[in-house]
C-alpha cells in the first residue's frame, strides 16, 4: 500500500473560511507596513533634507572664505588634465603630485593677504592657511585633534596606532607612549646612531672614490631604515650593507600602494579598491608586514617572559612573491633596548597594551619614523653642497669633537678608533643646530598637516564651518619674508639666539606643535646630527643640479621630483685643518 492511499481524502468543505479576526489582524498588519514605510520615507527625507540644508549652508560658509570660483560641482578647483591620472600607476602619479604642489603653491600668490584661502577638491572643500596666528588657533587646539580623511588610507597598514588615532584612544596612548621617548631612553639609542653613521660613512668611501656621482635620497633612507629598525624592533635589517634588502622593499612597495591610493578617489571605497589587483596586491603586502611585526613581537615576548638566552638568530617569513623576509635577531647579551620591549614589559606587567596594540605602534613608528628623517638629512645635505662656506664652517665645529685632526680616521683613510659622539657632545655643536633647523625651514619633511573642523570656526575673520579638513601649510609658513627675510636663501645665522628672539612661536613648526606635536622629535634631531657630524667630519658633498632643476613633489613627505645628484669627496687630514683644497676625488 502506497503512503498516499492512507491518507484521508480531502474536503474541501472542511477547510475554515477566514475569521473575521484573521481578516482583520492582515488588514492591521498591512496598514502598520504602510505607515512604517511613510514613517521611514519621512525620516530618510527629513534626513536628506537636514543633510542638504547643512551642505547648503556648509557651502554658502565656505564660498565666502577667499578662493578660486569652483569649475563644476563633480571638478571643483581640480585641473581637467587630473582626469589623465585615473588609473595610474605610483610613478605616474608623481607628477600629479608635483602639479598639485605647485598649483597650491601658486594661489598662496594669490591670496597671500589673509593667508588662507578655500579650494574644493571634487565636492569637498579644504582650507588651506599659513599664517603663524592661524597655525597656532589649529594646532594648539586641545578639542582639534581629529586628523584628515586622508589618514584613513593608512588605517589597514596603521591600524589606529598614535598617528591615526582619535579621541580618548590617541589621549590614552599619547600618554603611555610619551615616556618611551624621553630624554633618559634616547641615550641607549645614541650607539645605534653612531654605529649605523658610521656604516654609512663606509659605504660612501668607495663612492667617493669612484668619483661617480649619487642619488644621495636611497643611501640616505637605507640608514634611517637601519636605526629605526633597530631602536624600535632591536632587529637588525642590514639595509645598508643590502639595499635591495626583501624588507626595505616591502616597506617601500606598501607606501607607493597607499600613495598611489591617494591619488585615485576611485580607489578609495574599500568595496572597490579590495576587489582589484591593485587591492589584493596591497592588502597581500601588508599582512606580510603585520606577520613580520608579529612574529618579531612574540619571539621577544617569549624571551622576556622565560628570560631566555638567545643566541644571534635570524627569522624569516614568507613575502608570497620573491624570497622571504629576514631579519637577524642580536644575541640576548648584545641586545640593546628597543621601543618595542617598553611596550612589552607594559603588556607583561598586565598593561592595557595587547599585542596587536603594540604591533601597530610598532608599525607606526616605523613609518613615521624613517621617511621623515631620511628626506630632512638627504635635503640638509644637498642644501650643504650648494653652500661650501656654510659646510667648511660646519666641518670646523664638528673637528673640534675629536681629539686630534686624525681621530677616526687612519692614514689609508678607513675609519680607526671611533668616537663615539654622545648627546652631551652633539648640545655643544651650535651650529649644527642652526643648520638642521634652516634645512628643516626650507624643506620641511611634512609640509601639510591636516586637521577635521569639529565645530565652526573663525578665523582670521572668516567662518569655517563644521566638518571642513584645514590644513596647515607648513611649506609656505616658513617662507614669510617679514620673518624670514630672504626666505629662499640656507642662513643657518637666523636660527641663533640672537637673530631669532621675537619670533612668533609658530612660524617654524617642522614637527608640528601642540598636543599632536611630533612626539619622535628629539628622537630625530639627535639621529640627523649625529650621522650628520658623522658624514662632515669625512666627507665633503658637492650638489650638482641647480636649485630651479630640484622640484619638489609633495607624498608623503616632502621628496625631490628627480634624483638629488650629489658628489661625494674624502676629507685628507694632513694635520692641516679642513679648506677646500684639502680633499680627493
Ligand atoms: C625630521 C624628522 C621628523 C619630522 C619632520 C616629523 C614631523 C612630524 C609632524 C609634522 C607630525 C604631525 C603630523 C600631523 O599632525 O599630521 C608628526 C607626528 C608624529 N611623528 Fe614625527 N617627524 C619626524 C620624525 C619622527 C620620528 C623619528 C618618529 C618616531 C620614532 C616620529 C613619530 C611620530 C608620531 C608617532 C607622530 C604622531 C603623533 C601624534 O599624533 O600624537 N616622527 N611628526
Amino acid at each position: 500500500m502506497s503512503t498516499l492511499d492512507v491518507s484521508p481524502e480531502l474536503d474541501v468543505t472542511s477547510i475554515p473560511s477566514p475569521s473575521p479576526i484573521s481578516s482583520g489582524s492582515s488588514f492591521y498588519i498591512i496598514l502598520i507596513r504602510i505607515i512604517l514605510t511613510c514613517l521611514l520615507c519621512f525620516i530618510g527625507y527629513y534626513y536628506l533634507y537636514k543633510k542638504a540644508q547643512s551642505m547648503r549652508r556648509r557651502n554658502q560658509m565656505i564660498d565666502k572664505l577667499p578662493g578660486p570660483k569652483s569649475f563644476n560641482p563633480l571638478m571643483g578647483n581640480l585641473p581637467i588634465e587630473i582626469l589623465k591620472y585615473i588609473g595610474a600607476d605610483y610613478e605616474a602619479s608623481k607628477d600629479l603630485y608635483y602639479m598639485l604642489l605647485n598649483a597650491v603653491r601658486g594661489y598662496t600668490q594669490i591670496y597671500d593677504s589673509d593667508r588662507i584661502f578655500r579650494l574644493w577638491l571634487g565636492w569637498e572643500p579644504v582650507v588651506i592657511l599659513w599664517k603663524p596666528e592661524n597655525v597656532e588657533t589649529i594646532l594648539s587646539n586641545n578639542f582639534l585633534l581629529d586628523k584628515s580623511s586622508q589618514y584613513d588610507l593608512l588605517h589597514p597598514w596603521l591600524g589606529t596606532g598614535l598617528l591615526t588615532s582619535t579621541g580618548n584612544k590617541w589621549r590614552s596612548r599619547r600618554k603611555l607612549l610619551v615616556p618611551a621617548f624621553h630624554f633618559k631612553i634616547l641615550h641607549d639609542f645614541v650607539p645605534v646612531f653612531n654605529e649605523q653613521g658610521n656604516v654609512m660613512v663606509d659605504r660612501l668611501r668607495e663612492i667617493a672614490r669612484s668619483g661617480q656621482p649619487i642619488d644621495i635620497v636611497p643611501v640616505v633612507t637605507a640608514c634611517t631604515l637601519d636605526i629605526i629598525c633597530e631602536t624600535i624592533m632591536g632587529v637588525s635589517i642590514g639595509a645598508q650593507n643590502n639595499p635591495n634588502n626583501s624588507y626595505c622593499r616591502a616597506v617601500y612597495e606598501v607606501g607607493e600602494c597607499f600613495l598611489e591610493r591617494l591619488m585615485q578617489p576611485s580607489y578609495w571605497p574599500d568595496a572597490i579598491y579590495y576587489r582589484l589587483e591593485r587591492g589584493k596586491e596591497f592588502r597581500r603586502k601588508v599582512q606580510h608586514l603585520h606577520d613580520f611585526t608579529m612574529k618579531v613581537i612574540r619571539d621577544r615576548k617569549d624571551e622576556m617572559m622565560n628570560k631566555q638566552v638567545r643566541r644571534p638568530s635570524t627569522i624569516s617569513l614568507s613575502t608570497g612573491s620573491g624570497e622571504p623576509i629576514s631579519l637577524t635577531m642580536p644575541a640576548s647579551s648584545e641586545r640593546r633596548l628597543a621601543f618595542m620591549d617598553l611596550l612589552l614589559k607594559h603588556h607583561i606587567n598586565g598593561g592595557e597594551l595587547s599585542e596587536e596594540d603594540i604591533g601597530e605602534e610598532v608599525d607606526t613608528f616605523m613609518f613615521e619614523g624613517h621617511d621623515t628623517t631620511a628626506m630632512a638629512m638627504s635635503w640638509i645635505i644637498y642644501l650643504l653642497g650648494h653652500n661650501m662656506e656654510v659646510q667648511d664652517r660646519l666641518a670646523l665645529e664638528v673637528d673640534s669633537l675629536f681629539d686630534d685632526l686624525n681621530s677616526e680616521i687612519k692614514a689609508d683613510g678607513s675609519n680607526g678608533s671611533t668616537t663615539e659622539i654622545t648627546l652631551d657632545a652633539i648640545k655643544q655643536l651650535k651650529y649644527l643646530d642652526c643648520v638642521v633647523k634652516e634645512g628643516l625651514r626650507l624643506c620641511p619633511s611634512v609640509p601639510l598637516i591636516g586637521r577635521s573642523a569639529t565645530e565652526d570656526m573663525t578665523i582670521s575673520g572668516h567662518t569655517v564651518p563644521a566638518g571642513t579638513v584645514i590644513y596647515c601649510f607648513i611649506y609656505q609658513l616658513r617662507r614669510d619674508p617679514e620673518i624670514f627675510p630672504d626666505p629662499e636663501v640656507f642662513n643657518p645665522d637666523r636660527f641663533l639666539p640672537e637673530n631669532s628672539g621675537g619670533r612668533h612661536p609658530f612660524a617654524y613648526v617642522p614637527f608640528s606643535a601642540g598636543p599632536r606635536n611630533c612626539i619622535g622629535q628629539k628622537f630625530a634631531l639627535a639621529e640627523l646630527k649625529i650621522v650628520l657630524a658623522r658624514l662632515i667630519r669625512h666627507y665633503r658633498f658637492v650638489s650638482l643640479d641647480q636649485p630651479d632643476k630640484v622640484l619638489f613633489t609633495m607624498e608623503m613627505v616632502l621628496r625631490p621630483k628627480v634624483p638629488i645628484k650629489v658628489k661625494v669627496y674624502e676629507r685628507v687630514f694632513n694635520r692641516t685643518p679642513f679648506s677646500s683644497p684639502n680633499m680627493v676625488q
